[in-house]
């Protein structure tokens, strides 16, 4: 049996007298509770070290505070009480603490008009902090969805005007033969190009409310956007979804301002920063655009 006791290094005082912004750990695998489901979840736990003159923090008192996001259903109240739980163990070395959370949300969504459904994955990023005794909790989520290009369905349809002149100019209009040249691709000589698009959304929880509406947040912007991407898939759905790009032509300007006027009714939201990326299919390179408000 040993005398020795054990060196405590984090706990011994430093000559640097430099505080830190942020010490802690990052990349913690944890389960939470999220929507009824348990999900596997990676969090980054820290706080300042304003005591300068302490060489360190104490990792395992923020790691082991951790444990209470495994028993209950996330929440802010949940989260603001886990950086409190930071605070007070390292009373007399720090005034703020972190928390960030990275999950995939997994949601079942219905098809367009098939009576099926499938899973999408939304990835999710839950940052909280207590600085100054002020809670706060920021939720980023990517929504992905269509673009179509407005100019290149208009360009597109002018090649189909011309391409009706030269079948038609000089002939007699027949009802029969316009309809079956509208069903044909020697008659629709053009499509527009679409793309993959993502709006990476970052929102401000307003003080004081007591949930955390992520699903609200996707399903907001995934109306206001008209084209989210789909899950199972038949051939009406592809049909519907056709029709929806047809009605939603979108520059990746008009996506941005989308957003914004449709993030800006949410009553739980104070503010937000928003970014919207079109993966190109005409161009090697994508079409971004930036919005916030309050952020
Ligand atoms: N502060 C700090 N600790 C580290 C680091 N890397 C590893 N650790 C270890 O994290 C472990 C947990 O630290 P503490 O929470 O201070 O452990 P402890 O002293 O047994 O716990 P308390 O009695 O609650 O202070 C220690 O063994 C540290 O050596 C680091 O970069 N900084």
């Amino acid at each position: 049996m040993s005398a020795f006791t054990l060196p405590d290094i984090a706990a011994q005082a430093t000559n640097s007298q430099l505080p830190l912004d942020w010490v802690g750990m990052c990349g913690i695998a944890l389960p939470l509770q999220i929507n009824g489901q348990i999900l596997r979840a990676s969090a980054d736990a820290g706080v300042s070290l304003d005591d300068g003159a302490s060489r360190g923090i104490h990792m395992s008192r923020l790691y082991l505070a951790l444990e209470a996001l495994e028993h209950q259903a996330l929440s802010p109240v949940l989260l603001n009480a886990v950086l409190e739980c930071f605070l007070d163990s390292h009373i007399g070395l720090s005034a703020s603490a972190f928390l960030t959370l990275r999950f995939e949300l997994m949601l079942k969504r219905p098809a367009l008009i098939s009576p099926l459904a499938g899973w999408k994955a939304y990835p999710v990023t839950l940052n909280a902090q207590l600085k100054d005794g002020v809670f706060h909790v920021e939720l980023f989520v990517d929504v992905e969805y269509s673009s179509t290009c407005p100019c290149s369905a208009a360009l597109a349809r002018q090649l189909i005007q011309q391409q009706f002149l030269t079948d038609f100019g000089n002939r007699t209009l027949s009802h029969e033969a316009v309809l079956s040249w509208l069903g044909s691709a020697q008659g629709i000589v053009a499509t527009p190009h679409s793309q993959r698009s993502v709006a990476k959304l970052q929102a401000r929880l307003r003080q004081g409310i007591n949930e955390l509406p992520i699903e609200a947040l996707i399903d907001h912007a995934e109306k206001a956007l008209g084209t989210a991407v789909q899950t199972a898939v038949k051939r009406a759905d592809e049909q519907a979804f056709a029709l929806a790009n047809g009605q939603n032509l979108m520059f990746c300007e008009d996506a941005a301002r989308r957003l914004h006027v449709a993030l800006k009714t949410l009553p739980w939201l104070g503010g937000f920063n928003l970014r919207v990326e079109h993966a190109e299919s005409l161009h090697a390179h994508d079409a971004v655009a930036h919005s916030q408000w309050h952020w």
